[in-house]
């Protein structure tokens, strides 16, 4: 239970209606329990008309028509405050499951890039939806039940001793039995939804895949066995389906076994009682039967929420587990910085800590406001990690990276990145209109801030040319834009919020030549005030700079202008060459 410690602030929270929902279980179940005793009454009576002892038709008549009504009356109450118990309990375990999704998804928000390389997204999903849902029963089902169980037990148990103290002894006998039976079926039944679980993921996953995928798949031909492996995934899936229902089968008869059991021993033991006179009428019998019945289920569900209460047990744990992790990348301060641009990298090295690359050595550079930066360097030579190391997705391990002078871990972290418009390599766009992708980098943007900068990531016209415009959506419901135009999307996206410090991450490899001067001129214009960097493959994306660097395996191995370079032996003038017969072939 230690782990599930965590929820104690959430029922702290809901105290007041979980303790009006104590209150209204109680009522129910003494209003639950009233027809009892009074159909106790009622087989007096004409066990009283048949022996003679009441000879009044009409007197009979009068007092089972007063105890049906009584019967009628205590029942609907009781049905009616079982319908707030349940609209208590669950409202409460849905309101706490609500709370605590977000708490895991603001948490996970927080966590830094590392978090997300080191742990599968399937298993982030997994803990957010499926683990979040198992604790939901405990804090559902799981309390209602106890709560029902233990004052249903409590107010059957007073009214079977004060009707015969002995008899309810034996009578509550195999009521441990069956609690610890229905514990060990559960904890069975746990086991194999478990492997039933694993099987349905293994299955959505392969088919999800293979929709994905099915391009690859009919151009390859391989149809048949992508056929194959489906069908042996749902063969396994299908017998452990059926593992489970053996066990799932044993649920109800062994109840009606044990609820038989106490049921034979009421009518024997109770018979005999009546017989040698130590219980004077038959109506204890009748009650006895009817309240062996009322405790089967409460206390079957001891054994049932056990296992409920296990399996909440180890989600919280799992849940616990990311919960407890510390984002890696913090904000030092609350008050806004003002951003103004410049950048500085002073002997800079970095190494990721997953793979142990070291990815920048000794890098040292500076692009003051108003200028740009281009970077060059072949594949891996750690361009990208630059433009990270900018946003602060990681921390820099030596040297210092200065923004405007002052260390970036000084700089409120949410000024710099709202100061940021960053394009990443792989142009990331959501499900969502083309509108809404481009508003992302500015939520109030007005249309005609839109227009302009989609207008300047020479994206407009493209869009104008989809039946829907702006609208358009895009993603797995919608259509699929070329690499080219998702390129210029997120630069629209990225310029319209009039970042001071522009990241262009080798965002116009898919576009052509022609469009990407197009782009390049407009870029021009929006960034003479700002800082850019433009990391590039081609010399054209970087010619204009007013300094450029060439990167070798983390290295800064060049430095200097398009027009110094190009008659520097080295990497940038042999590039220069080659693009250059490339162009004139
Ligand atoms: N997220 C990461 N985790 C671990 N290692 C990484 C990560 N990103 C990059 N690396 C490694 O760091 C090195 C530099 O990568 P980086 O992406 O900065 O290169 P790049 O010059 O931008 O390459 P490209 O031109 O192919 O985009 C590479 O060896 C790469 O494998």
């Amino acid at each position: 239970m230690k782990n599930l410690q965590h929820l104690n602030k959430y029922f702290y929270k809901y105290k007041w209606k979980l303790l009006i929902g104590l209150v209204i279980t109680i009522a129910a179940r003494i209003f639950g329990i009233y027809y009892i005793p009074l159909i106790g009454k009622s087989t007096v009576i004409i066990e009283q008309y048949i022996n003679g002892e009441v000879t009044n038709v009409s007197v009979l008549k009068d007092e089972l028509l007063y105890n049906i009504l009584l019967i009628v009356g205590t029942t609907l109450i009781s049905a009616f405050l079982t319908f707030l118990m349940r609209q208590t309990f669950i409202v409460v375990s849905r309101h706490i499951e609500y709370d605590l999704k977000n708490e895991v998804y603001r948490h996970y928000q927080d966590l830094s890039l590392n978090f997300y390389k080191k742990n599968r997204t399937g298993d982030l999903m997994n803990r957010i939806s499926e683990d979040v849902s198992k604790v939901r029963l405990y804090l559902g089902p799981a309390i209602m039940y106890s709560v029902t169980t233990f004052t249903s037990t409590v107010v059957v148990l007073i009214f079977m001793i004060q009707a015969a103290p002995l008899l309810t002894l034996y009578t509550v006998i195999p009521l441990p039995i069956l609690a610890f039976s229905i514990y060990k079926l559960s904890v069975a039944i746990h086991k194999r939804s478990t492997v039933v679980q694993q099987y349905l993921s293994k299955l959505n996953t392969f088919t999800q895949e293979s929709f994905s995928g099915i391009a690859v798949i009919k151009s390859y031909g391989l149809e048949p066995q992508t056929n194959n492996n489906f069908t042996e995934l749902s063969n396994g899936s299908r017998d452990k389906n059926i593992d489970l229902v053996k066990v799932q089968a044993f649920f109800f008869p062994l109840m009606i076994l044990l609820i038989g059991i106490s049921n034979i021993i009421v009518i024997y033991i109770g018979g005999r009682q009546i017989i040698s006179g130590k219980i004077e009428n038959i109506d204890v019998l009748v009650e006895f039967i009817l309240y062996v019945n009322m405790l089967t289920w409460p206390v079957a569900a001891i054994g049932w929420v056990t296992s409920l209460v296990q399996q909440a047990e180890a989600s919280q744990e799992r849940i616990n587990e990311f919960l407890s992790e510390k984002p890696e990348i913090t904000n030092p301060k609350t008050e806004q910085d003002a951003i103004n641009g410049s950048i500085e990298f002073k002997n800079v090295s970095f190494t990721y800590d997953d793979t142990n690359i070291t990815a920048l050595k000794n890098v040292s550079f500076k692009v003051e406001k108003g200028e740009t930066l281009a970077v060059i360097g072949k594949t891996g030579s750690g361009k990208s990690t630059i433009l990270e190391l900018i946003g602060r997705l990681y921390d820099i391990d030596q040297g210092e990276l200065l923004i405007d002078g002052r260390k970036i871990d000084t700089v409120n972290l949410e000024s710099l990145r709202e100061n940021i418009g960053y394009v990443p390599q792989d142009a990331f766009l959501f499900s969502d209109s083309i509108r809404n992708n481009i508003k992302f980098g500015k939520t109030d943007a007005s249309e005609e801030e839109i227009i302009t900068a989609a207008k300047n990531a020479s994206v407009h016209k493209n869009i104008q040319g989809f039946s829907k415009g702006y609208d358009t959506v895009l993603g797995e419901r919608g259509i699929t834009l070329s690499g080219g135009q998702k390129q210029r999307v997120s630069i629209a996206r990225a310029i319209i919020h009039d970042p001071e410090i522009l990241l262009f991450d080798d965002c116009l490899s898919a576009v052509d030549t022609e469009t990407e001067e197009e782009i390049l001129n407009n870029l021009f214009e929006i960034t003479k005030e700002k800082t850019t960097i433009i990391v590039s493959h081609r010399i054209s994306s970087a010619k204009n700079a007013d300094r450029i660097i060439i990167l070798e395996d983390g290295l800064v191995v060049q430095e200097g202008s398009h027009e110094q370079l190009i008659t520097t032996e080295g990497y940038y003038k042999e590039l220069y060459a080659k693009q250059l017969n490339e162009k004139e072939m």
